[in-house]
């Protein structure tokens, strides 16, 4: 029915007397009515309001810096399963992958209709970081920050809840866990200390690797129980974390190893350089900031620590001004031992779970008993110079055989010999153009290199191999 002019009129005049009637309140009465109104008017919307949502913002509201892993997870979630019927998309080119990955532009809508005709209608926006902080730090840009919107009918509430986010989460996590690329952290500092990261491309594997079948084979036993291991470490009460400690005279492997660990295992490598570090305090940020499934690698650790228990010893044993003139210096240089042997076994060491250490050395028998012992270091690896059976396995991977006539003379070599892996390999790649076989003319090559002395050293290569005696073996507890 069309309201008649009589009846605009009578509205018109009710509206007048209510602006007159209102205007002759008293100021206090006129502010509790307006407050009245202001706290009933969300409760009427949302009794009239069908709809309900849920927001998921890019960062954490109680750590303003600390990324919400549910926004990756939505992200990846709608990218995967409905792009398709929106009009305005992004595309970006991957860095790691080189993929074109399109995804779901600023304040644009899509609606998830796959799970049993539900419509869920999610909305991307944008905010301001800092809305409720009084600081704004770097430029406009870095101060906006995205959030996804689910909207949804308040009828369906409980699915949403029970049935659609556990659901969604779960597929996202598959998602990112299938698409995922491992990478390769190193620490920087500026201001604070952080980790940058490029994509790990490291081609060694335990097929390429040469070193004795025995220990290959029990590392990787090893690497499947610790995997496997949650269960059993909270049972025993155990941080679910393993060191693994790998020794031996340059070229014989080390590095080339931890790659063929994070092929293996799928895990992201953390390459610490030390060196860069100058407090406990930093050291602990940058090991709480690793991410689980990871491998924390510090290499040429002898060095490191001579420098750290250096540092300790100097400062004992000066006194007075030069005391005073330390300190000051050491205000700012205080990555001590004791900090880094926490952090690998001590109560800082269930910062996270499923955490590999390695550490790397060439000078074993340099090393502070405390750092290598078992708990810290499970597992002591010898890398050593090549056997024949390592050499086999260069065979087979450089020059596609299993057997030559030249095998008999080079095993006799190797096993009398000290040529690192490093060595072997530099001997087995084919060089200059090809006018002879090359299978012949590496093995010759090889077989010439081994009867010749060491060349950096100039010393003959039967020299015995560099092992800890056996009074530190005994120290030192059980080696692998
Ligand atoms: N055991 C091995 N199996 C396969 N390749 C090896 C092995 N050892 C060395 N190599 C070859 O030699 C090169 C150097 O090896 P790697 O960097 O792993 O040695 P390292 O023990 O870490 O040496 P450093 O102590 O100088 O760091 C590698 O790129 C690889 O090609
Ligand atoms: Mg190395």
């Amino acid at each position: 029915m069309v309201p008649s002019v009589e009846n605009w009129a009578a509205f018109g005049s009710a509206i007048g007397c209510f602006a007159l009637l209102w205007s002759s309140l008293p100021e206090h009465a006129l502010r509790d009515a307006r407050d009245l109104i202001t706290s009933w008017s969300p409760v009427l919307a949302s009794y009239f309001n069908p709809y309900e949502k849920i927001t998921i913002s890019e960062y954490s509201d109680d750590e303003k810096f600390r990324k919400n892993k549910l926004f990756d997870v939505v992200a990846t979630y709608l990218r995967s399963k409905c792009m398709e019927g929106t009009g305005k998309l992004k595309a970006e080119l991957s860095n790691e992958d080189e993929d074109t990955h399109l995804s779901l532009d600023e304040h644009q809508e899509v609606v998830d209709n796959s799970f049993h005709g539900y419509r869920m209608r999610w909305y991307l926006g944008k905010t301001s970081k800092y809305s409720n902080a009084n600081i704004v730090i770097g430029n406009d840009e870095d101060t906006e920050t995205r959030h996804y919107r689910l909207v949804f009918h308040k009828r369906h509430r409980p699915f949403v809840l029970n049935s659609y986010l556990p659901d969604i989460i779960q597929q996202g996590r598959e998602l990112i866990a299938k698409n995922r690329r491992r990478r390769l952290f190193t620490n920087a500092e500026r201001g604070n200390y952080f980790w940058i990261h490029i994509p790990w491309k490291h081609p060694a594997t335990f097929d390429t690797l040469a070193m004795d079948p025995g220990k290959k084979n029990e590392l990787i036993e090893d690497l499947e129980m610790f995997q496997k291991g949650k269960d059993y470490h909270s049972r025993v009460g155990k941080a679910w974390k393993r060191g693994y400690l790998l020794y031996g005279p340059p070229g014989t492997g080390k590095s080339s190893l931890i790659s063929a660990m994070a092929h293996f295992l799928g895990y992201d490598v953390y390459d610490l350089d030390l060196t860069s570090v100058t407090s406990n305090h930093g050291l602990r940020k940058l090991f709480l900031d690793t991410a689980e499934k990871s491998i924390i690698v510090i290499e040429d650790i002898h060095a490191i620590e001579d420098e750290l228990t250096t540092r300790s010893k100097r400062k004992k044993e000066t006194n007075g001004d030069e005391l005073q003139q330390l300190r000051l210096r050491y205000e700012k240089e205080k990555v001590t031992l004791s900090g880094l042997l926490n952090l690998i076994d001590g109560l800082w060491s269930s910062f996270g779970g499923e955490r590999i250490f390695v550490l790397t050395t060439n000078h074993f028998d340099r090393l502070d008993p405390a750092l290598i012992r078992q708990g810290r270091m499970d597992m002591h690896i010898e890398m050593s110079y090549c056997r024949f059976d390592a050499f086999k396995v260069f065979a087979k991977n450089y020059l596609n055989i299993d057997g030559h006539p030249l095998f008999v003379e080079i095993q006799q070599l190797l096993d009398g010999t000290n040529m690192t892996p490093a060595e072997v390999a530099h001997n087995l790649m084919p060089r200059g153009k090809r006018k002879r076989n090359d299978v012949d003319e590496c093995l010759e090559r090889l077989v010439e290199t081994l009867k010749k002395p060491n060349l950096e050293t100039g010393a003959p290569r039967k020299s015995p191999i560099e092992r800890p005696t056996r009074q530190k073996r005994a120290r030192w507890g059980n080696m692998c």
